[in-house]
């Protein structure tokens, strides 16, 4: 071997070296808490190049989801570690014991969230999901109050209002309604949603609306776009989507200037009308209070971009996802859908559309819900960081109670799926039952909408359009499996499989829910 040889030789073992003392040093740090050890992590970019595990080397993508509880039960308790060499030997925990993550949930200063991790969520402005310490303080104080009683009842009537329109314009006649895939359905009804209870701006099923000066697409084309190409704006460096290599990144970097341009536009609007209307959608509301008692504002523009768009972010596909495993369930499970329309007619007799007073007695849309959610949570892992040295306290299989150790810097994932599947807090973890959510029901160990002073603020917003559209469409329509020849050999569990197969992306995301919709 020659000197060069040599050198090289030289460099890759002292480079080895020093990983593994480092590698032993993160091990030391958790206490050698058991768990898996691997060369590469499995998030992040890595879970996009290594789709499948391979022993030792990756957990491979997703593995949150396609492992639920598995990865705790073969450790014999439910907080576990992954440790991994490349690019930097570091650790992460997994947590699906529900009292621990009480404990990190109600501890906002000790378990804050990693905002490096959300930077990419930034692109029209900094905003409460990207935000953390006095930052996120102050998005919550302003954006919080958006989310009133008074827009709630919004979402309720414009929800109404949408299925109304869907059932009678495009629908129509129709005994039958068949779609390959329940998102065509689920993804507009969201999209419009939000467009008029998160926007103000009235959308239809039919595109009606003309294009206003200096715009080459409507709002609704605009926001359709933009909610479609969040993964492509993502992927995509910015100087790559504004030279527009592939059609969808011309698309793509469009429909986000000309959404950028409406709502600038939008507040442009409402700060020079002289007659402040009375509207209670989330854009206005956050307006409203993005200025103090002297009209000076509270929020840069470029901060309300950001929270308004993030709304819309955080709100649309979640919701679509979640109604589109709500209606592969139901048609999975027509028992269910039975009880569920049972419920509902004793609720509403008549063909009469509900009120918003009603929804609070429409208990078992409710209890489909939570139990879709449990099932498919769309968010399958909330990370938190840990801003000091501290532990966390886990009981074992054994009842023994053990204290790990959690550096500061360290991540500690919210194990949501893993804390769903969990049998010590849920029986039969895997069946689909509604019941379950009737009565007294484990609170701590139902996590999709996060919990503590980070939980979501758009659940309420969630329930309220989630029982409009699962009462109204239910009590009209009866939801069944499409019948395809070449699945007809199949037994129940391969077609539930098939019907509510999921992959990622920003949240779990159905991939192909074949069903058809039968006039009652
Ligand atoms: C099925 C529906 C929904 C689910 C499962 C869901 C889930 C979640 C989760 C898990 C978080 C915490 C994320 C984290 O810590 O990184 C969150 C935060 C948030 N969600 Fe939702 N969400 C839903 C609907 C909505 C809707 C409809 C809106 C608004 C219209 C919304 C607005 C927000 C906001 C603003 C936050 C940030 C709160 C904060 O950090 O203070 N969400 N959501």
């Amino acid at each position: 071997m020659g000197t060069v040889g040599l050198v090289l030789l030289s460099f890759v073992v002292v480079y080895c070296v020093k990983k593994y003392i480092d590698y032993r040093a993160v091990l030391h740090s958790i206490g050698n808490h058991p768990g898996y050890r691997t060369l590469f992590p499995s998030y992040g970019i890595y879970s996009f190049i290594f789709k499948k595990p391979i022993p030792g080397i990756t957990r491979g993508g997703m593995s949150s989801w396609k492992r639920k509880h598995r990865d705790f039960a073969e450790f014999g308790m439910d907080v576990v570690s992954l440790a991994s060499v490349i690019p930097t030997p570091r650790s992460m925990l997994l947590v699906a014991d529900a009292a621990a993550i009480k404990e990190i949930t109600s501890s906002r200063t000790r378990f804050p969230k990693p905002v490096k991790q959300y930077k990419v969520l930034t692109f029209f402005g900094a905003n409460i999901v990207t935000a953390e310490g006095d930052e996120w303080k102050r998005f919550r104080k302003i954006t919080a109050p958006a989310f009133s009683e008074r827009n709630n009842r919004l979402v309720w009537d414009e929800t109404v209002k949408i299925m109304v329109d869907l059932f009678e314009n495009v629908w129509g006649e129709q005994k039958v309604i068949t779609t390959d895939h329940a998102i065509e359905v689920t993804l507009p009804i969201a999209l419009f949603v939000i467009g008029v209870a998160g926007f103000g701006r009235q959308m239809t099923w039919q595109e009606d609306a003309k294009l206003p000066a200096g715009h080459t697409l409507t709002f609704k084309e605009a926001l359709h776009t933009v909610s479609t190409g969040v993964f492509v704006k993502l992927a995509t460096p910015a100087w790559m989507l504004r030279r527009g290599l592939t059609q969808r990144m011309r698309e793509t970097n469009v429909a986000f200037r000309e959404l950028e341009q409406y709502m600038l536009e939008m507040i442009q609007a409402r700060r020079s009308s002289e007659k402040k209307e009375e509207r209670y959608d989330l854009f206005s509301n956050l307006l409203d209070a993005s200025e103090d008692d002297e009209g000076q504002p509270k929020l840069a523009d470029s901060e309300l971009l950001g929270n308004i768009f993030i709304f819309l972010l955080a709100g649309h596909e979640t919701t679509a996802h979640t109604l589109c495993f709500t209606f592969g369930l139901l048609a999975l499970y027509p028992e269910q859908q039975e009880k569920l329309y049972q419920h509902i007619k004793s609720v509403l007799p008549s063909d009469r559309v509900p009120t918003y007073e009603e929804m609070n007695s429409l208990s078992e849309s409710v209890a489909v819900f939570y139990e879709t959610l449990r099932l498919y949570p769309p968010v399958t892992g909330i990370p938190k960081i840990a801003a000091e040295d501290t532990t966390l306290v886990a009981t074992d299989y054994n009842g023994n109670k053990i204290t790990i150790p959690v550096p500061e810097g360290s991540g500690v994932t919210l194990h949501v799926p893993g804390l769903h599947y969990n049998p010590r807090y849920w029986d039969d973890p895997y069946e689909f039952k509604p019941e379950r959510f009737r009565g007294d029901w484990p609170r701590d160990a139902f996590l999709p909408f996060s919990a503590g002073a980070r939980s979501c603020l758009g659940r309420r917003f969630f329930e309220t359009e989630g029982i409009a559209i699962l009462t109204m469409l239910v009590s009209r329509y009866k939801i069944e499996v499409k019948e395809e020849p070449e699945f007809a050999s199949e037994t129940f569990e391969e077609r539930k499989e098939r019907i509510l197969a999921a992959r990622g992306g920003l949240t779990l995301t159905p991939i192909r829910t074949p069903l058809v919709f039968k006039r009652r």
